[in-house]
């Protein structure tokens, strides 16, 4: 593909080429290229001395603002590849393109660079840090991001509304419920302005209303804040509001 010859040296390109703060400035152009691209990944642990194949040649593509769901049983390879995508873990075959940048060819310490610039996680459990106010977790992300504090408070407060908690910013994590705490760590997630929001069963812990209002505050930040978002998931009374869903069966999407 044309926009992967005009590729930068990837030590240059980490410090240059990903525009953590320009999402609005994105042209056509940009809508209409991956923001991802996965080709023939396979990966393989040993486990008691034996080979175990977990993914088997997965081949898949993210564009940007989509909302994209891994859908498969337990032990189908969802989460292996969900921390392949955001560079936590690198294939034993094939590649991996984030933002023109080859994740399977780099260091951990450049792919963990880009990931606390461009990428978000959210996980099943809300890992939010339970002395801190919902106002004091986001904050914290920002603070870890490097962000300078003079843009702390608008950010927070964006981001809490955002996801529907204004009037929550005070309370602490066991003061909120499983659906409002799951908000304060998708809020958390997107404040240092990531593009790609990772999402291991965001649903799983939670109430088919609650859930429902998970995905729709996806949808809204898909929108405003301009992210693309690429979710594992069990339940199937979701899946109709994905733009894609891959369903995975055995280390294949079938
Ligand atoms: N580091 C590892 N070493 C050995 N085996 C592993 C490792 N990581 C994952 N596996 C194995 O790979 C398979 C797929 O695991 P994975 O967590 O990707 O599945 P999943 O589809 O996300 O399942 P779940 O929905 O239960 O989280 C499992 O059999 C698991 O035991």
């Amino acid at each position: 593909m044309g926009w992967r010859k005009s590729r930068q040296p990837v030590a240059e390109a980490v410090e240059n080429n990903v525009h953590t703060h320009e999402h609005e400035t994105t042209d056509a152009d940009d809508l209409a290229k991956p923001l991802l691209v996965v080709e023939g990944v396979e990966r393989t642990f040993q486990a008691g001395g034996q080979p175990l194949h977990v993914l088997k040649g997965i081949h898949m593509e993210l564009m940007p603002r989509q909302l994209v769901m891994l859908r498969g049983r337990s032990g189908s390879g969802k989460t292996t590849l969900l921390n392949m995508i955001g560079g936590l873990d690198q294939p034993t075959k094939g590649h991996i393109f984030f933002h023109d940048l080859p994740f399977h060819d780099m260091s951990d310490d450049q792919r963990t660079k880009v990931r606390r610039k461009e990428m978000g996680f959210i996980f099943q459990a809300y890992a939010l840090m339970p002395l801190l106010s919902a106002y004091e977790n986001v904050e914290l992300s920002l603070r870890m991001a490097g962000i300078p504090g003079g843009q702390w408070k608008a950010r927070v407060e964006h981001c809490l509304e955002l996801v529907g908690l204004a009037k929550r910013m005070h309370h602490r994590p066991f003061e909120l419920s499983g659906g409002e705490q799951q908000r304060v760590a998708i809020a958390k997630a997107i404040a240092h302005r990531p593009s790609l929001l990772l999402a291991d069963e965001p649903t799983a812990e939670l109430d088919s209303q609650m859930a429902a209002q998970i995905m729709s505050v996806f949808q809204t930040i898909i929108r405003t804040e301009q992210v693309t978002i690429c979710m594992t998931t069990h339940d199937p009374t979701i899946l109709e509001v994905a733009d894609h869903v891959y369903e995975m069966v055995d280390g294949k999407f079938i």
